[in-house]
This record gives structure tokens, C-alpha cells and sequence, in this order.
């Protein structure tokens, strides 16, 4: 089926298709709209699968604040992991660092395996995780990793067009960093990216295998809609889901994708389009659950608070972005693929006061820098709580 462009229209198209029951959106009682704080205490315990280039950066700054404003512990990966749980190899529990442990939280990449990580985090832990249309999605990761992934870098003259007419010339399964040049979502997932497209029946079984673990599946393209099923789930409050948009690339680092060339990549990353096209359909199916207009009122909640966090932060209507390589403070800096790619950060007025500069900080640090210093604030809080225990 063609990529979906719009809510309950795709959520009823999908359904026909499927051979569904239709479901009544519009009728039918309304639950209530969320409460501004829930009376039941925060779900503070979660795995969020933090997949590639799906707006994941965004939700792990929304993460590590929430942690850090709760004083729970975040699970970070060792040293020699680096930023990623030793990425691409499947997740192990050797791969954490040991004074990160035990955890309440775990967020930074890895290669997702249900065993390990149910051994390693509390019994009700809740699983999230967030895809992204995989036409957009593959633009992105071109162009992101065009430097790196060997598939890529032998396309003679470096477009995705060229990519995209014969992949299987430039694709092989052993190259370096292959996983980035098909099916990335079901690899992140811990499913196996190169099943032929023909294997309809491996991307159902793996649907299955992911909607039984995920409690929640969020969607890119409806990042503050799902974000209200976020809050709604772990009862948290409408501040726990603020949030500036990370990560993203400079609008001329961006190529327009034809509609003919959003089929093609959708046929390369079968599986990722299968996982998408059934996840988008349940998100709307548990939105509309809620009630359409409350998600709306919501959404809208959410998007004037962040109005009001943006005036706070930047002083002005919109926030002051700029591309990573112009910004001085490397604190700011997000990290950079390429002299080609542009990535936004952003930098903040100079005169600020402290307490607002700190608040606005949270919200603008790049994975690059608020990881180590969330580390590094978690290692000294111990510290203090176990003055005999090792030292940071
Ligand atoms: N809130 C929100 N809504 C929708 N899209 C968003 C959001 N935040 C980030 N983005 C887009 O996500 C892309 C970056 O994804 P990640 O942060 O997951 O990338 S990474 O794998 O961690 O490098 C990147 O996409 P591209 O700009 O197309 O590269 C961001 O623009």
C-alpha cells in the first residue's frame, strides 16, 4: 500500500485493506481529557529503543531530563561503548556501565534484545520505542551515513536516485556499516534486516514479536500526538513532555524525494515499511481510544507550552538555530557527519540569568554532551549517598 499522508483517513484505508472490522471514530462516548498531574504516582521505569535517524535524540533530552528532575539512575553504556551499547552488536548487560546499575531508565542506541534487557531492568519496566516513515527516513540516513556506510560510498555519483535504481549493485550484507542502508528500524529491533521482500510472512511474525514487548510504538510524523499517549501511559505530567526539536539537518542539507522514489525505497526496507504501516495504524487506533478531540486539545497544550519555552529560552518567537560548525560553545555543538551535512543546534542569548540559562540548557544540549554529563552527575550523587563506595 502507498505511504499514508493523514490520521484517521489511514487508519480507516489501512483497516479496509486488512480485511478489518472498520472502527467508529467520531461516535460514542469521550473518555475525559488527561489531567495537568495524575493522581497515580509516575511510571519512572523505561526502556526507550532510541532507533536511528527517527527524531529519537529529541526523546532521549526529554528522557534524560526527566531523570535528572527525579533523581532516578539512567543506565549509560561503559566507556569503551561508546555513545551506543557497543552498537552494532546485539545489547548485553556487559555493555553497561556498572556504577549505572540498577537502573530505571536506558535510552542511548543499541541493537535491541528483549532478554537482556528484561534481566537487567525492573519487572514493570515499560518498552518504547519510535519509527519513522521509511522514505524520509532512508533520505535521511543516506545522506547521514553516505561518509561512512561502504553501500553507499560506491554509489559513482553519490545520489540516492542512483542508489535506489539497482541497490542490490551497491548493496552487500558484510559491508561496512550495511546496517544503515536497509530495513535500519527492524535491525535496531533486533530483527533481521536482510529478509527478501517476498517474506511477507517474516515481517508479520516480527510485527508480533514487537508489538508484544513495546507498550508503546511512537510515530515521527505524529511525535507530539504520541507523546500524549506517552503521558497517558506513564501518568506523567504535561512538563515531563516538553521538548525542543534535536537533531535535525539544515533545510539545504535535505533532498526532495519523488513519489516514484518514495515506492522504490519503501520496496528496498520492506520490513521497516511493514513495521511502519501497522504501527502508524495502532498509534491512531489508541488515539482515537483517547478520543480525537482530546488528543487534539493536548497536542495543543503541549505546543503552547513549548511557546512559552521558546520565548523563555530564545527571547523571541522561534528558537535561534543554528548549524552545528558555526557554534562556538562545543557544549552546544551536535556532532557532525560530515563537512556536507549541516546538523542544527542552537545557542542562547547572553544575557540571561543563571537559573533561566540552566533550564534552557537541558533543553538544547546535544547527545554528544548531556550524556557524559548526566553520567557524571548520577556518578557524584552516589558519591555523596556512599562516601565509602568507588570514587567517580
Ligand atoms: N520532534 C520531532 N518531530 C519530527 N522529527 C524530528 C523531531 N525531532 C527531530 N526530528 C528529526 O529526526 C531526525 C534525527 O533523528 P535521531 O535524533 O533519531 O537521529 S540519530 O540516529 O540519533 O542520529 C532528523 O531528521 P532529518 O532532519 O530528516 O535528518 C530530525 O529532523
Amino acid at each position: 500500500s502507498s505511504v499514508c499522508c493523514c490520521s484517521s483517513v489511514c487508519l480507516i484505508r489501512w483497516r479496509a485493506e486488512q480485511g478489518l472490522p472498520r472502527i467508529r471514530l467520531f461516535v460514542g462516548e469521550r473518555r475525559s481529557c488527561l489531567p495537568l498531574r495524575f493522581p497515580a504516582p509516575k511510571q519512572t521505569n523505561v526502556v526507550f529503543l532510541k532507533t536511528h535517524k527517527t527524531a529519537s535524540s529529541t526523546m532521549q533530552s526529554l528522557l534524560f531530563r526527566f531523570a535528572e528532575r527525579h533523581n532516578l539512575t539512567m543506565a549509560f553504556p561503559k566507556p569503551s561503548c561508546s555513545l551506543q551499547f557497543c552498537y552494532p552488536a546485539f545489547f548485553s548487560s556487559n555493555f553497561v556501565h556498572p556504577d549505572t546499575l540498577p537502573a530505571n531508565m536506558i535510552t542511548s542506541h543499541m541493537r535491541f534484545r528483549k532478554s537482556a534487557l528484561q534481566k537487567l531492568m525492573p519487572k514493570n519496566t515499560r518498552y518504547i520505542t519510535i519509527l519513522r516513515e521509511p522514505a524520509s527516513m532512508f533520505e535521511s540516513l543516506f545522506t547521514y551515513y553516505s561518509p561512512y556506510a561502504k553501500s553507499f560510498k560506491k554509489v559513482p555519483d553519490g545520489s540516492l536516485k542512483t542508489f535506489m535504481e539497482d541497490p542490490l549493485q551497491y548493496y552487500k550484507p558484510n559491508d561496512a556499516y550495511s546496517y544503515y542502508a536497509r530495513n535500519t528500524l527492524t535491525f535496531d529491533l533486533g530483527g533481521e534486516n536482510n529478509r527478501p521482500a517476498t517474506d511477507v510472512a517474516y515481517a508479520h511474525d516480527f510485527v508480533g514479536e514487537v508489538e508484544k514487548v513495546f507498550s508503546l510504538v511512537m510515530i515521527s510524523e505524529y511525535f507530539d500526538e504520541s507523546l500524549v499517549l506517552l503521558r497517558n501511559l506513564l501518568s506523567w505530567d504535561l512538563e515531563d513532555i516538553l521538548y525542543i526539536k534535536l537533531n535535525a539537518r539544515t533545510e539545504t542539507s535535505k533532498k526532495k524525494i519523488s513519489p516514484d522514489l518514495v515506492e522504490k525505497i519503501r520496496a528496498w526496507n520492506s520490513i521497516d515499511a511493514y513495521l511502519y504501516d501497522y504501527f502508524n495504524a495502532t498509534l491512531w487506533v489508541k488515539l482515537s481510544d483517547l478520543g480525537l478531540d482530546c488528543v487534539a486539545k493536548e497536542v495543543q497544550l503541549l505546543r503552547q507550552a513549548q511557546e512559552r519555552l521558546i520565548k523563555r529560552c530564545f527571547g523571541s518567537e522561534t528558537p535561534r538555530e543554528q548549524p552545528g560548525s558555526q557554534i562556538k560553545d562545543k557544549d552546544l555543538r551536535p556532532w557532525q557527519p560530515s563537512k556536507e551535512v549541516g546538523i542544527v543546534g542552537y545557542v542562547l542569548p547572553e544575557d540571561m540569568d543563571q537559573e533561566t540559562r540552566t533550564h534552557c540548557l537541558k533543553f538544547i544540549m546535544p547527545e554528544v554532551s548531556y550524556t557524559p554529563k548526566l553520567l557524571r552527575s548520577q556518578l557524584e550523587r552516589q558519591d555523596q549517598n556512599n562516601p565509602s563506595g568507588p570514587k567517580v
